[in-house]
């Protein structure tokens, strides 16, 4: 036998079944052939097929093909990616339709085409080929996001305020709800909508994370819901929105605020239908995803205002979890303090033990309108900076005195001034990047393209 491919032939009738075999052999490593479907399920225990070929009609006389319906469920039950090509008597079309929405992939009519029976089970034989390497990629990202949510871990804290967002968080992870987390930038946002993904029973599944405050608006639609190929000048081939990507797992809308009045339609259309359009496209998807959003943003006010869809944030915020700036829960300050100093200290290989009492107290009296992202780049630096095994008041650089770029006012470098000038306006308004776009006279994807490339 030259071909590739395990085929299983079960038929009661023995001259079909020699027929099928000789015609065959040469295309499959290796055919079987059964007359008594109930001898099936032993076979099955101990080979693995990639095609089959089955019979509807059994019992002489009995034409139902119900039989054959019985045999497609087990053999399905048995290996779900099984590709199963079914042999109907002439005219019984019905029948095949009604079979292939069980999961059969084709089928055959017992007038005897050669040439179509054998296309017929090499296109099953390719379809199982490809089955199998869904199952291998499913297998491995399953792996990868299983080793990324094994790695991500923090501080839940004991302030009354986030023991109050766990309490919540916990009872809703597990629901299908949709999720608006609300909290000033900073406030750990994204590792909550993590964490709710984690929790949940879509976790072995993928979740994706779409900025929509780092996307210039001629990028929303095609970044949402994909693109087919020729629906623009560079739409050089197909490709998935995050929409689709994140079908089966969690989407996670950040800064849900900066959607464009026009796209909040679609989205809320997408949601509501679990249904999504390429753009360029003619025909729907199914999409299945469980939607966290976040945003600094009060959107009942905008919608107040008529900058947001009233319908599309009562869809978002089934559930809403606030989370509180770090300013209104001081007392999770030490256990973040020596959380981020193991971390910087390990990946800095340094030899730092402890905070002395001064600095915690420094780091307690301090607002940070950055949050903990702020509060995390203060330790870090902090970390890299200092020389001893404690960490004094004077090792904690707050403020503009953390920001050796202060001095730099003096230069006329534009690349250092431009950077002083976007930490100076982060700071100014509190870490609200809005406003901090706004003040400096540039669109927020700028003003994220910046702060990437300055690594602020
Ligand atoms: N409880 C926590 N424990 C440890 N680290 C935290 C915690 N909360 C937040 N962080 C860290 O603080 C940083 C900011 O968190 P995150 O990005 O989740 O905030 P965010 O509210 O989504 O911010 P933005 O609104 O700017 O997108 C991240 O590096 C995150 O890992």
């Amino acid at each position: 036998m030259s071909g590739k491919g395990k085929l299983l032939i079960i038929d009661d009738n023995e001259e079909l079944l020699f027929a099928f075999k000789l015609y065959l052999n040469r295309h499959f490593s290796k055919i079987d052939t059964i007359r008594n479907p109930n001898q099936m399920l032993s076979k099955l225990e101990g080979e693995v097929y990639d095609v089959y070929m089955l019979d509807m009609n059994f019992k002489a006389g009995v034409n139902s093909g119900n039989e054959g319906l019985y045999w497609l469920k087990r053999i399905m039950e048995f290996d779900s990616n099984a590709c199963v090509v079914l042999i109907t008597a002439y005219g019984d079309v019905e029948l095949a339709v009604k079979a292939m929405k069980e999961g059969a992939v084709d089928f055959v009519q017992k007038s005897w085409d050669e040439n179509k029976i054998l296309s017929t089970l090499l296109a099953a034989y390719k379809l199982r080929i490809s089955k199998l390497e869904i199952r291998g990629l499913k297998e491995k990202q399953k792996q990868i996001n299983h080793h990324i949510n094994k790695n991500s871990q923090f501080v839940r804290g004991k302030s009354d305020a986030m023991k109050e967002v766990f309490r919540t968080l916990d009872k809703v992870a597990k629901t299908e709800a949709n999720i608006l987390l609300v909290g000033e930038n900073g406030t750990g946002k994204e590792l909550i909508a993590r964490e709710i993904h984690l929790l949940s029973d879509r976790s072995d599944q993928v979740f994706v994370h779409l900025d929509l405050g780092a996307l210039s608006e001629s990028l929303f639609e095609s970044e949402l819901f994909g693109y087919k190929k020729g629906a623009f000048t560079d739409a050089k081939e197909d490709r998935m929105g995050r929409f689709e990507l994140a079908s089966g797992g969690t989407l996670f809308l950040d800064e849900i605020g900066n959607v464009p009045m026009h796209l909040q339609t679609k989205l809320l259309t997408a949601i509501q239908n679990k249904q999504i359009v390429p753009l360029g496209g003619n025909s729907s998807v199914d999409v299945d995803v469980r939607i966290v959003a976040a945003t600094n943003s009060d959107l009942f006010e905008m919608v107040a205002k008529g900058t947001f869809r009233e319908d599309l944030l009562y869809r978002l915020n089934t559930i809403a979890i606030t989370l509180p700036p770090l300013r209104e829960r001081i007392e999770d300050i030490p256990e973040l303090a020596d959380f981020f100093l193991q971390k910087y200290a390990d990946l800095y290989k340094k030899k730092i033990v402890h905070f002395e009492k001064s600095a915690i107290k420094k780091l307690t009296q301090y607002t940070w309108p950055g949050n903990i992202r702020e509060f995390q780049h203060i330790i870090e630096k902090s970390v890299i900076l200092s020389n001893t095994e404690k960490l004094t008041a004077s090792d904690i650089l707050l403020g503009e005195g953390a920001m050796s770029t202060k001095r730099k006012t003096d230069s006329f470098n534009l690349t250092e001034n431009e950077k002083l000038l976007i930490e100076q306006a982060i700071k100014h308004t509190g870490g609200n990047m809005s406003l901090a776009a706004k003040e400096l006279g540039i669109n927020r994807s700028t003003l994220y393209d910046k702060i990437k490339k300055y690594d602020l």
